[in-house]
């Protein structure tokens, strides 16, 4: 094999890095080669750990020729450079480098380790013990494996073909230690490394010769099977019976053997015994969410054993009789007692589907409180101390819109329970919350490990108030929360079923509480002054929205309050594809400039959709914003192209490797819309989006819309929703409050007696439609123009409309604690 080519020498500049993969193009002044390049610097580029400006290093690799900048070398592999002779070996270990080892030390350090001293000592330090003391030595190790065990150990790493981002993952764990623990149970990566799953531990170990039959290898497996199951299932278990089914067919697959099932069996029942997975019975659980179920009841337990207030039913009359007359409105009977409930009680669940006064409710709650215990509602008289009423919402949107409805400050769980990132959900717990009263919407988004955080967090005096619709879709996270604290008896909770939200130019609400039910009304189809119907078929569901995105257009709309939702990303009447189609329409290429990314094309003054938390910079999933500005990598400091983002006023700038956080939002899935509302909603349905076609999906599609609906597609797509009850997700909190469960999964069913609906896919039946598009769409925008709109300076130079208009004080106060 032929000699890889090397340079030696110090940095002179580094050119470029990327912080996110560790690639970086170094100028290097060069003392030694083995090449016949005739230059005194070179330009290096790769992946490259932490690296020193000035000092010396070695490169190994290729040399290429790029076009532009000329001969380069590609690296493979890099070291620190090391003097090699006696004195100079003395004289770098006795330098700054190391501190606290002077001259003396250093010539014994060499004399024990004659020979590639570094390496020698990386390799085995046991010599050292008679020179240096355990502390000293550990930092001179520490020290030693930074500047010189860290490229090698990368290196190798390098050979299993991971992501570097990974190797740098792992190196930061297992530092020194991490060739001895890979080639020692290379499975402990599936445990302890976000990111490696089963199949790339298995090809490591396969390389390290590790039998397929191995206790080790099939360990692992269960290890990783366990969670993933949970994430895939949104169940907080699986059945011992089927994980070992999953497991044995993941090993038997990876590395195409045969395994014997008694052997996994026996594996499962020592992690059982280990303590690293949980069982009940016949179920097997992750720890976390083992440990985040049973934490819930515990706390829930305690919470409700706390002596809460007890108001005479005349003083709470009396205080909700001055709610009406602030709200000029009368509360109706269960309006009230749902009033009273939640002033007596510790803990109380508040439910109903849209337009039954939750809202309404909830302000009568939060008035009626503050008078009972004497509470000044004006947040700008507190200064400094803490406001007494916490309002919280799993997504920002939904946090925004509770204190636009109650003028109070409100904020998101995960900046209310300090909470940075997605990731930090299931590790540490928080300190706990400050206040006396404690309000949370949208709780059917609430995860099992979420939940454990807030109620860990909540302390002894806290009344806590839960407000949600159980029949919405469940969270993301596995578990399904508030559907199970409403089969707990002993927590008091009301469900709110009389529509209160009536009238002739609103028949939303009312659709949605027949779809709840089971059924589409018999106007389904039929125009309604708030939303329209088109049948046609997925082919033809692109062309229509491009009409109504079109018509929306020409009416000079906002395209920010068309909101499209759609239960899935691929297909012809996908989210991917629809996105692509409307972003042409409301925001076609002007300027010359897009991002390409993933098959997206991001352009100045493109709405999008973030979708992972991030308290730090206040943005959260589910928010939207808008693309403000475009910077190309010469103009910013990342040396990568930047996005410039606009989330409800919070600037928000993302290198390149961050835009996996960001999506075009013309059109998004259900799942994302959650706890957001949209002024104008379409929501096509048809058979192809198959296995997303279920009851709360629809349900949760459709309450979304505020003043306007647009639906279109099949009918049967529709009718094949709204008869589809998805499965129960499996859980075991209610059994952690030692309640029974009964058999109550419902089976899914399909309605036989689904009507017949023509389905167009004939291209002149499109066109005949496009004039209803157009009147229905201009009587929509009519309705749209009553209402407050944020708009910021891309809209302006964009759309040409004024940015002053509607931006509301209550939208300032927002996040003000
Ligand atoms: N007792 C009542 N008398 C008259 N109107 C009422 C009453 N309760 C609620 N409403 C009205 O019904 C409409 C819907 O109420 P509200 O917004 O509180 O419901 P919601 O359950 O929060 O709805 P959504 O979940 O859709 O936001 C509002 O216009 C509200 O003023």
């Amino acid at each position: 094999m032929d000699e890889k080519t090397f340079f030696t020498g110090n940095i002179e500049a580094v050119f470029f890095e990327n912080p996110s993969n560790f690639y970086k193009v170094l100028l290097i002044d060069i003392t030694d080669t083995n090449s016949d390049y005739l230059g005194t610097e070179i330009v290096v580029n790769g992946i490259i750990g932490d690296v020193i400006e000035g000092e010396a290093y070695t490169f190994f690799g290729q040399m290429t020729n790029h076009p532009k900048y000329g001969e380069q070398l590609k690296v493979d592999t890099y070291e620190k450079a090391v003097p090699s002779s006696g004195n100079g070996l003395i004289k770098y270990l006795s330098s700054d480098h190391f501190p606290g080892i002077g001259k003396k030390t250093a010539e014994k350090i060499v004399a024990a380790y004659p020979d590639d001293t570094i390496d020698a000592i990386l390799e085995d330090h046991g010599k050292l013990n008679s020179i240096l003391s355990p502390t000293k030595k550990s930092g001179f190790l520490k020290l030693l494996s930074q500047n010189h065990g860290m490229e090698k150990i990368l290196s190798k790493l390098s050979e299993y073909g991971m992501p570097s981002k990974i190797n740098f993952q792992i190196y930061d764990l297992y530092k020194q230690d991490t060739l001895d623990i890979i080639a020692e149970n290379p499975y402990q990566l599936v445990e302890d490394i976000k990111g490696i799953g089963f199949k790339t531990a298995d090809k490591i170990a396969a390389d390290q010769g590790i039998e397929p039959t191995s206790n080790e290898r099939y360990r692992a497996a269960i290890m990783h099977l366990v969670p993933t199951m949970s994430l895939a299932t949104g169940d907080t278990y699986i059945e011992a019976k089927e994980l070992l089914e999953y497991t044995v067919d993941l090993l038997e697959k990876s590395r195409n053997v045969e395994i014997p099932y008694d052997d996994v069996a026996l594996a499962i029942g020592d992690l059982i015994d280990e303590g690293k997975i949980q069982q009940e019975g016949t179920k097997i659980f992750d720890n976390s969410l083992f440990f985040a179920e049973s934490g819930i009841a515990r706390n829930i337990q305690k919470l409700m054993l706390r002596k809460s207030d007890s108001f005479s039913k005349e003083e709470v009359a009396s205080v909700i009789k001055e709610a009406e007359e602030d709200f000029d409105i009368e509360y109706d009977n269960l309006q009230k007692k749902a009033i009273e409930e939640a002033l007596n009680n510790q803990l109380f669940i508040l439910t109903g589907g849209p337009g039954t006064g939750k809202t309404t409710v909830l302000n009568g709650i939060i008035q009626s409180y503050a008078r009972l215990n004497d509470i000044n509602l004006d947040p700008t008289s507190y200064h400094d101390d803490v406001f007494p009423i916490l309002l919280a919402a799993p997504t920002g949107r939904a946090a925004r819109r509770m204190n636009e409805l109650t003028g109070l400050p409100s904020a998101t769980l995960h900046r209310h329970l300090g909470i940075g990132t997605d990731d930090d959900i299931s590790t540490d717990l928080t300190d706990e919350l400050s206040g006396s009263l404690l309000i949370v919407d949208e709780f059917s988004m609430v995860d099992t490990w979420l939940a454990h955080r807030l109620f860990e967090s909540i302390p002894p005096s806290m009344k806590v108030i839960i407000v949600g619709d159980a029949d919405q879709l469940p969270s993301v996270g596995p578990g399904q929360i508030l559907a199970d604290l409403l089969k707990v008896e002993a927590i008091p909770s009301i469900t709110l079923d009389k529509i209160f939200r009536q009238g002739k130019n609103s028949t939303i609400t009312d659709l949605a509480h027949s779809i709840k039910d089971g059924e589409l009304p018999a106007d389904f189809t039929s125009r309604q002054p708030d939303r329209s119907y088109f049948e046609v078929g997925a082919g033809q569901v692109p062309n229509i929205i491009e009409q109504i995105a079109t018509s929306w257009k020409k009416k000079g709309n906002n395209p920010f309050e068309l909101q499209i939702l759609i239960p899935m990303y691929k297909g012809v009447a996908g989210i991917n594809n629809v996105n692509k189609l409307v972003q042409d329409i409301f925001n076609p290429l002007r300027d010359g400039l897009e991002f390409n990314f993933q098959e997206i094309s991001y352009r100045r003054g493109d709405k999008v959709l973030h979708l992972v938390n991030e308290t730090s910079l206040n943005v959260f999933n589910g928010d939207l914003g808008f693309i403000t500005d475009l910077v190309t990598a010469k103009y910013t400091e990342s040396k990568q192209d930047e996005i410039v983002m606009d989330f409800d006023g919070s600037e928000v700038i993302y290198p390149r490797s961050e835009w996996y956080k960001i999506t075009l939002a013309y059109a998004m899935s259900i799942h994302k819309s959650q706890g957001s509302e949209f002024s104008t909603v379409v929501v096509p349905m048809v058979s192809s989006y198959s296995r997303m076609l279920e009851r709360n999906l629809l349900y949760t599609g459709i309450t979304r819309a505020k003043k306007s609906l647009i639906l279109l597609g099949e009918y049967n797509a529709y009718n094949q929703a709204v008869h589809k009850i998805g499965s129960n997700r499996k859980t075991y909190l209610l059994e952690q409050f030692g309640i029974e469960r009964d058999s109550d999964i419902e089976s899914s069913s399909v309605a036989e007696d689904a009507k017949e609906h023509e389905v167009v896919e004939n291209p002149q039946k499109v066109d005949s439609l496009s004039s209803d598009i157009e009147s229905n769409v201009e009587e929509i925008a009519q309705e749209v123009d009553n209402q407050p709109k944020i708009l910021t300076k891309v809209l302006v130079d964009n759309y040409g409309v004024d940015p002053m208009i509607g931006l509301k004080e209550s939208d300032l106060l927002i996040f003000k604690r």
